[in-house]
């Protein structure tokens, strides 16, 4: 728990870790179909806030997961590589915590290596760990790019984030198919832009 902290230093500012029961949370589900002025004991909704108690349990996993356990596997057999790893075009679905909306896209996230390179699968699941709660793009961006930056202790680290937001898209200004891009690079590639350029040639070059 202290390493997820870590990542969020806003759960330090909130009640967080106020255990809240499932009878609450489902009893909080009801208030609000009660609030857009249906009935929750009707049949088709008397089992939803069961469900969407289910479906908030998945949908924001990240909070009990430590991207630290995520990454701990190190290969260090990998023949002394040492230039970039580049995995692109993960996808992701997050929500917004202005509104509680979706917002989703692909994460292109790329690191030089020191001593030893991780999983391909696991660059996913940290981008998991973190999409999977209430959040930013920004913010996003930034604690992966940090996450891997900390676990690993690579010479460079950089994310690009591109997601389209449902809160603009359904509500609100109502633009679809906006697209917002986010940045964010450690060492090497922060030092030096040319760095920068290599990778976002890659990630260009090698979209689909
Ligand atoms: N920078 C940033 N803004 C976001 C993100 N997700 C949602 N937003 C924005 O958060 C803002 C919240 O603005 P507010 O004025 O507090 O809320 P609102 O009245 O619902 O705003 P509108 O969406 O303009 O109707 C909106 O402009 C959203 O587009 C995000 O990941 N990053």
């Amino acid at each position: 728990m202290d390493a997820i902290i870590k990542q969020h230093p806003a759960l330090k500012a909130v009640d967080a870790g106020r255990k809240v029961s499932r009878e609450e949370a489902e009893e909080a589900v009801r208030t609000l179909i009660s609030y857009l002025g249906d009935c929750p004991n009707r049949e088709g909704l008397k089992d939803t806030p069961k469900r969407v108690v289910n479906a908030y349990a998945e949908l924001f996993a990240g909070y009990k997961q430590d991207p630290g356990a995520v990454l701990e596997r190190v290969f260090e057999d990998v023949g002394g590589y040492q230039d970039i790893v580049l995995v692109q075009d993960i996808p992701f679905y997050s929500h917004c915590e202005h509104h509680m909306v979706p917002f989703h896209g692909k994460v292109h996230a790329a690191y030089y290596p020191t001593d030893g390179v991780v999983g391909l699968s696991k660059i996913g699941r940290v981008v998991d760990v973190f999409a999977r709660r209430l959040q930013t793009q920004e913010n996003l961006t930034t604690q992966i790019a940090e996450a891997i930056d900390d676990v690993l202790k690579p010479r460079g680290v950089a994310v690009l984030v591109e997601a389209e937001h449902m809160c603009m898209a359904m509500r609100g200004i109502k633009k679809s198919g906006v697209l917002t891009t986010t940045t964010r690079f450690t060492g090497l590639f922060a030092e030096d832009p040319a760095e920068q350029v290599r990778f976002i040639s890659l990630v260009r070059g090698g979209q689909r």
